[in-house]
């Protein structure tokens, strides 16, 4: 962006002004999120998917140093009905900005660090997860395999190729179809004969690896970057993934459906010579029935594939196809809405138009249909295929055993429920846990407590596209975020913007709509107590056993977890409070009550703690003196999680900071980086009865001179010459300086999203 010099009195005017967007920006096109249309932008200087509407991604699509921003105006009011003011416009132009999509001259060359970071994206951490569920990287560097597959495979993508082949391939499946009566007895010999079942299913096992490395392949075609090959497992499956990074900004729709059905393609592929072979063997001899079985599997496998629901690939074409982000969210959103405005509750769907209504009610159908008429059709197979073979009480387990378990399912809802609300009724962590925990032995419990390791690879928290509603509104709203091992990490925003929602969602405390939530490996939900131990909060309201001492309400909660006497004494000594030992709970200070909530969340020495504004009420010396208390937590190997207002302590204690707004996460990075991005200048006061503004801007370096109150405020980005100018002429101890601040990019920040 051009810079204004005040100095020499040509100050451009805002329309003038031609800035262009950052190069390497990229930018989606339209995708529809409910009932808004929304672009993805990503910086090339590294950062997340930003998010925007039309009215910014219009802004963002025309600055490009030709058009200034009188013209994108005069455009932006014959499209939209509105004209920007100077205000607006630098709002606008500041949020950009401080998101990285303006171009800036010399910061314009991709930022090496961010990179290496978007580089080594695939390559942090080895494995994730514990034995039940979990995913480890598989190949070390998956963009060079796909790289050397997609050169590999240059000759068979050409359409002159891929035409007849797919025309081939539907012929097989024509020929299939025609002989399905065939085919399904050759399924039931296959499964009849386990010696030879395993075998297929591992070679079938196979051929979803090479699906998976179609996808990637299809997705460097299209120009998407290759992050990740791996395994993941859930729950006794164990199947390879390939991670493709940049989907949204495929030029074409086409070529993102391409790559959600290139998987089933080599599916099918894999299984023609199968096929071929099938077809010219005798169908009767043992050879036959072997190669029938393969196939009947393997295209019901690979097919299924194609089953418009989430995460499989059938669903995600179907939203690529039609342009619409989170189909099944959105499609159950818009079922709560409707049945919402039936009962006279919510806001209704009256936004949502005709085309809209009848997508995501029709998608909403089959998002409860099918699953159930699938569900139907496995229990009345198993149950013929049971009875058949093991006689009629057999026949009967599968309908029993999905009985049982509507049972069990409906019973865990009503459970979840009931603490739901009492969780929410109860708050206080800090109060002991009613439930019995995983108890330490004795030995353990009189042990000092150890320090924490901080070098494992799993991260302590990772959030994923978290979503939390109350009555159609909702509360967090897609967040993603991850928490390293031993980080102090912030979380910052105005009141109601979704900090408690998010935290009482990763402690396990409410179940999330969507999104996954991983803690120190594990999945907070269901609760889960061996996880609640490795977990502390403190609540502003947290609850102490009156009457006591505080070091007999330590041993009181020290006993009920049935950790030796010394813990408590520890954990005084750790808050910095053990002359307090013998004072009554009622009768501690502010400052120390704080400290006896964090000791007390401390006490079974968890290697995460959450905590909730600890120096809301505190005055400014007890808040400083607890800062020490909060260090001292790092430096053990402790991760913490630090809800707070206060930018002053964020700044001094966090690694990285989350600030929050409207649900989203609007930025995260080291409160040292949010400062630079705001790229603010310094200020200088001084008496305004010893300069004028007149004369202050004809001091070199001065970009801006402003009378507020009886002082006059100085901004320059070049503190010291206008320090000496400035000193020179009214005398040094007039003047004071400020420099940014977090609370300045907060407030930006904040300011921006509340203006958007
Ligand atoms: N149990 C609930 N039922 C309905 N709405 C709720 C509930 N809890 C929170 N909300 C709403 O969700 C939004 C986010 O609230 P949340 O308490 O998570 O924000 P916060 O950032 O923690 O705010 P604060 O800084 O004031 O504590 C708010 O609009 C709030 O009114």
């Amino acid at each position: 962006m051009t810079a204004a010099s005040p100095a020499t009195g040509d100050r451009p005017a805002l329309s003038d002004l031609r800035p262009a967007r950052v190069p390497g920006l990229r930018v989606s096109g339209p995708t529809l999120r409910g009932t808004t249309l929304i672009h993805f932008v990503q910086s090339p200087r590294g950062g997340g998917l930003l998010e925007v509407r039309s009215k910014e991604h219009f802004i963002i699509s025309r600055l490009d140093g030709s058009r200034s921003l009188g013209e994108i105006g005069e455009q932006y009011a014959a499209r939209f009905g509105a004209a920007l003011g100077p205000k607006q416009w630098e709002q606008m132009l500041g949020l950009l900005y401080r998101r990285g999509l303006l171009a800036t001259g010399a910061a314009d060359t991709p930022d090496a660090s961010a990179t290496a970071a978007t580089a080594a994206a695939g390559t942090g951490t080895l494995l994730n997860g514990n034995l039940l569920s979990g995913n480890a990287r598989l190949v070390a560097d998956a963009p060079a395999l796909i790289e050397r597959l997609y050169r590999v495979t240059a000759f068979a993508r050409r359409r002159a190729v891929l035409i007849p082949v797919t025309g081939f391939l539907a012929l097989m499946l024509g020929y299939l179809a025609a002989r399905l009566g065939d085919l399904t007895d050759d399924a039931t010999y296959l499964i009849d004969r386990p010696g030879l079942l395993l075998p297929v299913l591992t070679l079938l096992w196979v051929t979803q690896g090479m699906h998976e490395l179609g996808h990637g392949v299809a997705g460097r075609a299209a120009g998407g970057h290759i992050e990740e090959i791996g395994l993941r497992w859930h729950w006794g499956t164990v199947l390879m993934y390939c991670r493709v990074e940049g989907v949204q900004f495929f030029p074409r729709r086409r070529a993102q459906v391409a790559l959600a059905l290139a998987g089933v393609f080599v599916n099918l592929l894999a299984l023609l010579p199968f096929a071929i072979a099938w077809a010219l063997v005798p169908s009767t001899g043992p050879a036959g029935r072997l190669l029938g079985g393969l196939v009947m599997i393997g295209v019901v496998w690979g097919l299924a594939n194609l089953i418009p629901l989430p995460p499989l690939d059938g669903y995600k074409a179907l939203g690529y196809a039609l342009g619409i982000d989170r189909l099944a969210t959105e499609s159950r959103r818009f079922v709560r809405l409707s049945l919402g405005r039936a009962v006279r509750r919510g806001p209704g769907i009256a936004d949502y138009p005709v085309r809209l209504r009848f997508l995501y009610g029709a998608y909403a159908a089959v998002f409860f249909a099918l699953p159930a008429a699938l569900g139907v059709a496995a229990v009345l197979a198993s149950r013929r295929y049971l009875s058949d073979h093991f006689g009629s009480a057999a026949g009967d387990v599968p309908p029993a055993a999905v009985a049982g378990a509507f049972v069990l399912w409906l019973l865990g809802m009503v459970g979840a429920r009931l603490r739901g609300r009492r969780g929410a009724k109860t708050q206080s962590p800090a109060r002991p846990e009613p439930r019995p925990v995983a108890h330490p032995s004795p030995a353990e419990g009189n042990r000092p407590m150890p320090k924490h390791q901080t070098d494992s690879g799993i991260p302590a928290i990772e959030v994923r596209e978290i979503r939390k509603e109350y009555g159609g509104v909702p509360a967090v709203d897609g967040v993603t975020l991850t928490v390293a091992r031993g980080e102090f990490f912030g979380l910052l925003g105005p009141n109601g913007a979704g900090k408690t929602t998010l935290v009482e969602m990763i402690c396990g405390l409410r179940r999330a709509d969507s999104g996954s939530v991983t803690v120190l490996g594990a999945s907070p939900w269901p609760r889960d107590v061996a996880l609640l131990a490795r977990i502390g909060m403190q609540t502003q309201s947290s609850a102490f056993f009156t009457r006591l001492t505080a070091l007999e309400h330590l041993q009181t909660v020290a006993a009920l977890y049935g950790l030796g006497g010394r813990t408590a004494r520890d954990a005084l000594d750790l808050v910095g409070i053990p002359q307090q030992a013998r004072v009554l709970v009622e009768a501690l200070s502010g400052g120390q009550r704080q400290r006896l909530a964090i000791a007390t969340a401390l006490i079974r020495d968890p290697e995460l703690v959450f905590l909730d504004e600890p120096t809301a009420a505190l005055d400014p010396e007890a808040r400083r003196d607890l800062w020490s208390v909060l260090r001292a937590l790092k430096e053990r190997g402790h991760t913490v999680v630090y809800t707070t207002h206060h930018m002053e302590e964020a700044e001094a204690l966090c690694d990285r900071v989350a600030i929050m707004a409207h649900g989203s996460v609007i930025a995260c990075d080291t409160p040292g980086n949010l400062v630079r991005s705001l790229d603010a200048p310094t200020r200088l006061y001084l008496p305004a009865a010893k300069l004028t503004p007149e004369a202050a801007l004809r001091i070199a370096g001065v970009d801006r001179a402003v009378v507020d109150g009886s002082e006059l405020e100085l901004q320059t980005r070049t503190p010291g010459p206008v320090l000496v100018a400035v000193g020179e002429a009214v005398g040094f101890d007039a003047v004071r300086t400020r420099t940014t601040s977090l609370e300045d990019a907060y407030l930006a920040l904040i300011g921006m999203d509340g203006a958007r």
